[in-house]
Formats: structure tokens, C-alpha cells, sequence
């Protein structure tokens, strides 16, 4: 059996032409990203049968739509949940829920005791939806799509209507969907939070043509990403906390560094995703004896790029050509410095966040 998502299409929707051809990992988050109108919720659709462009859409080993054959959407086994969580507002949560689970003929391989403990849905249960927060109906939604037995989890932007807080708390239960449960997700979004802190591959998407698609850091590291221009562009890594010293301080091992973090909450031998945001990296000749940075790491710039008429952009390898991060720098720095690829310097990185514990 296959273990990849393939989708290939080639067509038009209207004036809008989608060419895509995707092999996606059959677990984990795939984040399918990118700017407004660069056929998301397209590809989303096509997969579950609402479109039909022209091309092979394979799950698993199984194909739901080639030149020959095109399932209608209700014999794929999908679960969809969408922007706003459309719940039956005259059933009880548990109902609800329950509804999701009599539409499949399929056995229960998704338990209810399973997913309402993994979406914390236990306190309520007998509620109606009408009394529920907006994170919460939607916690509810993802619950009933599960229990449809889906091989597939489709998610168009389920976040975007949630205000900060109640996508800070929703947050952790995602993070719960992917340790706990193997079914893979294709995620849509919009918003780079999020796509660090829950896609395990990434999809970059413009125009309709997808322009990369790899593991998370591979796209957004890569030397030709066109993702370091934006002000806000960060690495995102997977690491472990190795030990925590009696101050508060974590070690984390991520790929060929150590990092040091603040740690509270965590906990040693913990799986962490940490983030380094270009621009709190800055770049020294040698190492400070007297500065308050804990991270100074001797890395080699393999790639310098302008960015506008007074910014810089470096990608940084930390050793064998894993873990790449980059550092913001002013074009003044860079100049100063006579930077130039392929040399070795020390990269003092101001802050380490963890993004996700997993
Ligand atoms: N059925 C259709 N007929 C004609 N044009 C369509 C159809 N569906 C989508 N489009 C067009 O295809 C383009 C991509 O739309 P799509 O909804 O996939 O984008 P998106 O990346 O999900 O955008 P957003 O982030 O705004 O939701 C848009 O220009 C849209 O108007």
C-alpha cells in the first residue's frame, strides 16, 4: 500500500487555472499555504469530489479519481471541517457527535471515549451548541468528522474564524490530533502561526501552481523559499530537551546544535519544535566574552540575500547541511562586516521560542 497522498490535477475552474502535482506524506499535518486565491480550498474540494478538474487523486494506495474513475464525494472516506463549525443546533453535543459516527459503514477504528477525551469534549457533552464558544463548536466539529472514520481529514482555514484566545486554547488539541490519532490532515491556511507551530509538510502554493512542498524546515529554509523576505520569516525546528539546569535554562538537541531556552514547562526528554526568527539573529566575527546572548553558534553562510534597498538576508548552516536558519541583518551590518558565502562566522541568536511540544 501507498504511503502517500498523491494529487495531480491540471485544469480550470472558471478563469482560474490549477497545476499542481502532489505527493504528501499519509501522516502528520500537511499545511497547504499561500496567499488569497491561490486555489487552497480548490485542491481541498477537488479531493473530497466537490470538484472536478482533470487529473489523479490516489490516498493511501487508493485512487478516488483518475481519466477513468471519479468517486463521488460521499464514497470518499473523508472527514471536512470548515471555517465555521455547521452544528446541528436542536442536537446535544453528544448527538451531534454521534451523527458523524451513523453516516459511516465503515468499522470503528476511532473510538467516541478517544475523541472526546483528545478534544477535551467530556464537560460537554449534553450541552446544546447554542451555549458553546466558538472553539469549542469547532472542537466539536473536528470530533464528528473523526468519527466518520475518515482516511482523510480535510481542514479549510478552522481557525480563522477564532479570535487570539480562543485559537491559543484550541491550539494544544490540534497538537493532540497529531500525536494521538494517525490519520493525516491537509490544513489550509493562510497564516504562517500556524503553520509553524502545526504542519509537519508544507505546501507553498501561488496562482494556483504549487512552488514548493517538502518537510516544514526544508521549504521554509530553502535557499530559493520565497518565504525569508517577509518580516516575520522564522525556522522552525524539531528538537528534544536534553536536560533543565536548577536556573530555569533547557538544553534542547536539535539536529547538529544545542540550543538553550527558557523552560519552564518542559520537561527532559520531551519532543519540542522550536523557533528562530531571523531577525532576533545577528551575526559576529567572533564570539562576545561579555554578551548576554546564550546562543552563540559558529554556523557558515551558505546564501546572501537583499531584501529591499537596506535589509539582508543570510542562511545559516549550523553544520551538515541540517537545521538551516537564517539571520536579518541591516545591509550597513553586512557591508561592515564584508560578509561573504561560504564563510564561517558566529550566529548570536537573541531568543529561542518553543512552538510546539511534540
Ligand atoms: N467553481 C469555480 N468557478 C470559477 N472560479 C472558481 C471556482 N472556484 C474557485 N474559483 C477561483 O479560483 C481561484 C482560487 O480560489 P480558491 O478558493 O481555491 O483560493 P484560496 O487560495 O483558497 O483563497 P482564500 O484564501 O481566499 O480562501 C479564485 O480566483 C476563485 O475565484
Amino acid at each position: 500500500m501507498s504511503d502517500r497522498i498523491k494529487i495531480a490535477l491540471d485544469g480550470r475552474l472558471g478563469n482560474f487555472n490549477l497545476n499542481v502535482d502532489l505527493a504528501l506524506p499519509m501522516r502528520g499535518i500537511s499545511a497547504l499555504f499561500g496567499p488569497s486565491g491561490c486555489g487552497k480550498t480548490s485542491i481541498l474540494r477537488s479531493v473530497a469530489g466537490l470538484n472536478r478538474i482533470p487529473g489523479t487523486i490516489q490516498v493511501g494506495g487508493e485512487t478516488w479519481q483518475n481519466h477513468t474513475v471519479f468517486l463521488p464525494t460521499h464514497r470518499r472516506p473523508i472527514g471536512y471541517v470548515f471555517q465555521e463549525a455547521s452544528l446541528f443546533p436542536h442536537l446535544s453535543v453528544r448527538q451531534n457527535l454521534l451523527y458523524g459516527a451513523k453516516r459511516t459503514r465503515s468499522p470503528g477504528v476511532i473510538r467516541f471515549d478517544d475523541v472526546a477525551e483528545l478534544l477535551g469534549l467530556g464537560r460537554l457533552i449534553d450541552r446544546s451548541p447554542a451555549n458553546l464558544s466558538g472553539g469549542e463548536r469547532q472542537r466539536v466539529a473536528i470530533g464528528r468528522a473523526l468519527l466518520s472514520q475518515p482516511s482523510l481529514l480535510l481542514m479549510d482555514e478552522p481557525l480563522s474564524a477564532l479570535d487570539r484566545q480562543a485559537k491559543d486554547e484550541i491550539l494544544p488539541y490540534f497538537e493532540a490530533l497529531h500525536t494521538g490519532l494517525k490519520i493525516p490532515i491537509l490544513f489550509v491556511t493562510h497564516d504562517i502561526a500556524e503553520v509553524e507551530r502545526l504542519a509537519d509538510h508544507l505546501v507553498l502554493l501561488r496562482e494556483g501552481k504549487a512552488v514548493a512542498s517538502g518537510p516544514l524546515n526544508e521549504v521554509l529554509s530553502a535557499p530559493d523559499s520565497p518565504l525569508f523576505a517577509r518580516s516575520d520569516f522564522a525556522a522552525v525546528l524539531g528538537g528534544r530537551v536534553e536536560r533543565i539546569d536548577p536556573d530555569g535554562i533547557a538544553t534542547v538537541q536539535s539536529d547538529n546544535m544545542r540550543l538553550l531556552v527558557l523552560g519552564d514547562r518542559l520537561q527532559p526528554g520531551e519532543p519540542v519544535r522550536v523557533r528562530i526568527a531571523a531577525s532576533d539573529v545577528s551575526i559576529a566575527r567572533s564570539r562576545a566574552a561579555d554578551s548576554s546572548i546564550l546562543n552563540a553558534l559558529p554556523v557558515r553562510i551558505i546564501r546572501i540575500d537583499d531584501i529591499g534597498a537596506h535589509e539582508t538576508s543570510l542562511l545559516l548552516d549550523p553544520g551538515n547541511g541540517t537545521g538551516l536558519f537564517r539571520a536579518r541583518i541591516s545591509r550597513r551590518s553586512a557591508m561592515r562586516l564584508a560578509l561573504r558565502e561560504g564563510e564561517d562566522v558566529i550566529a548570536q541568536i537573541k531568543s529561542v521560542s518553543i512552538v510546539a511540544n511534540r
